[in-house]
């Protein structure tokens, strides 16, 4: 899997190297597989840091940067938001302070990727060892971003072989960077495709701000309808929350409940076909006796 860290054993004679083990992973990013079917596929593991990249002279779209920010707690990296194009934004700190407002504690940095301005707030992120990934809607720059941080005009694809568990080979093209820090850029289109997939707990933390309301409503199961002291409602008739905000907060959720349904479903088909082999088998044997 692109990220992981292996132990490899050189073959020196050879010119080649054998894959010994692959570590533990910390993080993976892992999408729904086209289609019907859902199933689970990793596309980036190991992943420190996720650039989440998106441009200042577009409109500001809090509910994708939502999006990205469950994709990326969810995935165990730290999400870090990269606001390119400052070079053809007048507005950047409002802009900034609109982000603050979606993206609790998260860093936010302002860049022209094209000036080589603000890269150096970036520094932080790019340590030896350290791998970090690209995420945005297309042409937010994360092309011009990636070769600023590579120092040259051409990327490099690396080879990155992999082996399943049957000892059979594949060889992929896939793109693993190595910066001059050391550090490791995941750029891959895998990353470009990303659906949301058991955001469960980047839910949580995306919404926060809902939950610590949700928490104060008088009634437990509060639906925040038509129940009397929904601290919910009150929040949006105050104006602190934005009926935008919570109108998304609603929509994702919808999704990740029908996406667990669908999912629940799989299993209990897989339960049901264990079951039919073991009554085969045990009817198998009876007759046998
Ligand atoms: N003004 C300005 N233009 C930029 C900046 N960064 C990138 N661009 C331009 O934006 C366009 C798209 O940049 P890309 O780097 O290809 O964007 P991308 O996100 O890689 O796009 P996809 O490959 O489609 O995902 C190019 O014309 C870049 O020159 C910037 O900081 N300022
Ligand atoms: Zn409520």
């Amino acid at each position: 899997m692109l990220g992981d860290w292996v132990v490899i054993r050189p073959r020196i004679e050879e010119k080649k190297a054998t894959i010994q083990a692959v570590l533990p992973r910390k993080s993976k990013f892992s999408r729904k597989t086209a289609g019907e079917a859902t199933e689970e596929q990793i596309v980036a593991a190991n992943v420190d840091t996720v650039f989440l990249v998106s441009a200042l002279n577009q409109d500001f779209n809090a509910r994708r940067l939502e999006r990205y920010l469950i994709m990326a707690w969810e995935s165990g990296a730290t999400p870090v938001i990269i606001l390119n194009k400052a070079d053809l934004c007048s507005n950047v700190e409002e802009v900034v302070a609109e982000v603050e407002s979606v993206a609790f504690g998260v860093s936010i940095h302002p860049i022209s990727a094209l000036h080589q301005d603000g890269l150096d707030a970036l520094n932080q992120y790019l340590l030896l060892g350290r791998t970090i990934s690209l995420l945005g809607s297309s042409g937010v720059g994360k092309s011009t971003l990636m070769n600023r941080l590579l120092g040259r005009e051409e990327q490099k694809v690396q080879e990155v072989r992999e082996g399943d568990d049957r000892g059979r080979h594949t060889t992929t093209y896939r793109q693993l960077f190595l910066l001059p820090s050391g550090a490791c850029v995941i750029d891959t289109p895998g990353m470009r495709e990303l659906q949301l997939w058991e955001g469960e707990s980047g839910f949580q933390e995306t919404f926060e701000d809902i939950q610590e309301l949700a928490s104060q409503c008088y009634f437990r199961d509060c639906q925040h309808g038509s129940e009397p002291k929904c601290a919910v409602k009150a929040a949006i008739a105050a104006g602190t929350l934005t009926k935008d905000r919570y109108e998304s907060y609603i929509k994702l959720q919808r999704e990740l409940a029908f996406l667990a349904r669908k999912m629940d479903k799989k299993a209990q088909l897989a339960e049901k076909e264990r079951w039919k082999k073991i009554h085969r088998e045990l009817r198998g044997f009876y007759k046998r006796r």
